[in-house]
């Protein structure tokens, strides 16, 4: 499954085309050269057209590319033509933005339910959602084939956490605790760190002086 052997560099490129293509698609149009997608993505057209090769190369000389095509193979690669079914566990300040957020679900990441450990957060509602005690997580993940967890706890106890979904079956951890999680090979963490994100900011802001 997948494509194993394309390099991260590239991966991580592969959500922006994804996004500009659908832009593109919005604005009904059909077709692209690198130059002109050059332009808007601000990767050069070399590497454009290198990206998109690894993919068997949709580009035709002096057509450019099929928008539609190029956004829907992007997807499959991406693995968005799959549904994929979450919970969100530390219903806190963050957890619920994420739980509020109504563009997941659109992209076809549903959230099945919010979990936490608070006895006094336990039953209250968000959204459409009633928090669950998270000591049900595991028993939930097993019967409503649970892909993804969306961890949104604080440090403490996330490692202890992050073992109970992976005994659990729990095939992708999001990851908005600031802690690298150990985890076997075969489950996939993708972290997002806010505060490392700031800071590469700060660094550039820095550097501009
Ligand atoms: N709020 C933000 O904008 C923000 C920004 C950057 C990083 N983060 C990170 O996200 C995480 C959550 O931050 P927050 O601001 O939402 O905190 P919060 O305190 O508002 O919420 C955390 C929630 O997790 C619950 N919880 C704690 N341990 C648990 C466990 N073992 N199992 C289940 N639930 C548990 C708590 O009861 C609480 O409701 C933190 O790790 C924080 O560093 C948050």
């Amino acid at each position: 499954m997948g494509n194993k052997n394309i390099s991260m560099a590239v991966i991580r490129r592969l959500p922006k085309y994804y996004r500009y293509l659908g832009d593109l698609l919005d604005r009904d149009i059909q077709r692209i050269s690198s130059k002109e997608l050059s332009d808007i993505i601000g990767f050069t057209a070399s590497q454009i057209r290198q990206d998109l090769n690894n993919f068997g190369g949709f580009g035709q000389q002096g057509y450019g590319y099929n928008v539609d095509a190029l956004h829907k193979e992007i997807g499959k690669i991406l693995g968005l033509d799959t549904k994929y079914n979450a919970v969100l566990i530390g219903a806190g300040n963050l957890g619920q933005a994420i739980a509020n957020y109504s563009g997941f679900r659109k992209a076809g990441f549903e959230i099945k339910a919010l979990f936490d450990a608070n006895p006094r957060m336990i039953g209250l509602k968000i959204r459409d959602f009633e928090i669950l005690d998270s000591e049900d997580i595991e028993e939930f993940i097993k019967e409503n084939d649970v892909d993804i967890a969306i961890m949104c706890i604080p440090k403490k106890g996330s490692q202890e956490l992050a073992d109970r979904l992976v005994n659990a079956g729990i095939k992708g951890i999001w990851n908005f605790v600031p802690v690298d999680l150990d985890v076997p090979e075969s489950v996939i963490v993708e972290n997002v760190n806010l505060t490392e994100s700031l800071f590469t900011l700060s660094y550039l802001m820095k550097a501009e002086d």
